[in-house]
């Protein structure tokens, strides 16, 4: 029984709220990944799950034990939680072979030291890392010290592995290998998991939901399509990678009842979907880079603009280009290569979205 239910977890440091009514369930052998910038209370979240920082409101439940009740002054002790938790720094003991690093959470568990044994060479085929048992972490690349790092934790078999930023000290290419890889043994193994990182990227490819968090709270929590392809908000859209946002008003409805929209212009454009509740006429339309179609020539299209480039970086299979519409500037991106100066540009109704301007 590993479900988490948080509620209404609150943090503040003087008038700082690190954590701001955050609320998530997280359901057995999900993978959730706590998505945002710097600050936004995404390592407290995991923290306070640890219990290595203490919140000011809320309950936090792990299967039917309580583990933190702001009101009733249930706290347990971080030890007695079983809960694994990766760095991004690996935090090995230095003087120690990985085998002897696998050993101490038995230790400290008073796991008897022939099933210790056993745990140990377990941990370490999950992570590729049998017969590497006598080395020295200094005797280790990057990538095989964070795989030791989470073989320490997978060895006492947590009811709930939290990472925090695990990939993050390894290169780019390293990183995405490490990513499959862990996300195959999270799979693998049905470990309840929650992730943190800022990298769009990361949570898009790993999780089976995403928590954006802004300012202490969670603004969507949703599938990575969904946060994909349907941001609640601006700042989500922003975070995720969204790309242009054009603001324009809304000026009414088309025949199959779609959104009319005018930008500043007057160029009017046909969205797909609905403008977010509460929003007045002020709207952005966001566009995604390599949803705008360009050519020298006008396009014959629903969704039509004229603009100019301005300026052209080469992205290996594409162009990236720099257009300006009035006083607004886009990013679109082409296989095909324009020079600076006027441009047409269409896209799909389908591939725009409405968001409060
Ligand atoms: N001990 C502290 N005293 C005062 N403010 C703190 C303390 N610890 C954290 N904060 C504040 O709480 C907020 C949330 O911090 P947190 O470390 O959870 O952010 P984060 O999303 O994990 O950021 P990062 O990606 O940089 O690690 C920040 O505004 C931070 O400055």
């Amino acid at each position: 029984m590993s479900e988490v239910v948080i509620d209404n977890l609150g943090k503040h440091y003087g008038a700082v709220r690190a954590l701001d009514d955050v609320s998530l369930h997280v359901a057995e052998g999900e993978f959730v990944t706590l998505l945002g910038p710097s600050g936004c209370g995404k390592s407290t979240t995991l923290f306070a799950l640890a219990g290595l920082d203490r919140p000011t409101e809320g309950t936090i439940r792990i299967g039917d034990r309580v583990f933190f009740d702001a009101a009733a002054g249930i706290d347990v002790p971080a030890e007695r939680r079983g809960i694994g938790l990766v760095f991004q720094s690996y935090a090995l003991w230095p003087h120690m072979t990985v085998r002897q690093n696998l050993a101490f959470p038995l230790k400290l568990r008073k796991v008897p030291k022939a099933e210790q044994a056993v745990r140990i060479e377990e941990a370490l085929a999950l992570v590729d890392l049998t017969g590497l048992g006598e080395r020295l972490p200094h005797e280790l690349s990057g990538g095989q010290q964070q795989r030791v790092a989470l073989a320490r934790t997978l060895v006492f078999r947590p009811s709930l592995l939290l990472l925090d930023e695990p990939l993050s000290n390894l290169d780019a290419k390293l990183r995405h290998k490490a990513r499959d890889w862990l996300k195959q043994l999270q799979r693998q193994l049905g470990l309840t998991t929650l992730y943190v990182t800022h990298d769009q990227e990361e949570a898009l490819a790993m999780s089976d939901r995403i928590a954006v968090m802004q300012a202490g709270r969670i603004v969507q929590l949703d599938t990575p399509e969904r946060i994909y392809r349907r941001p609640a908000t601006r700042f989500v859209a922003d975070f995720i990678g969204a790309g242009n946002f054009l603001p324009v008003r809304h000026v009414g409805h088309d025949e199959g009842g779609r959104m009319l929209v005018e930008t500043g212009e007057g160029v009017r454009l046909v969205t797909a979907g609905t403008a977010p509740p509460g929003a007045g006429a002020d709207l952005a339309v966001t566009i995604r880079p390599q949803h705008l179609r360009l050519s020298a020539a006008p396009i014959d299209d629903e969704n039509r603009l004229t603009g100019t480039i301005v300026d052209r970086t080469y992205l290996g299979a594409r162009h990236g280009y720099t257009v300006a519409i009035g006083d607004q500037r886009i990013q679109a991106e082409s296989e095909q290569l324009f020079e600076p100066g006027a441009v047409h540009l269409a896209f799909r109704a389908e591939d725009t979205l409405l968001l409060d301007g």
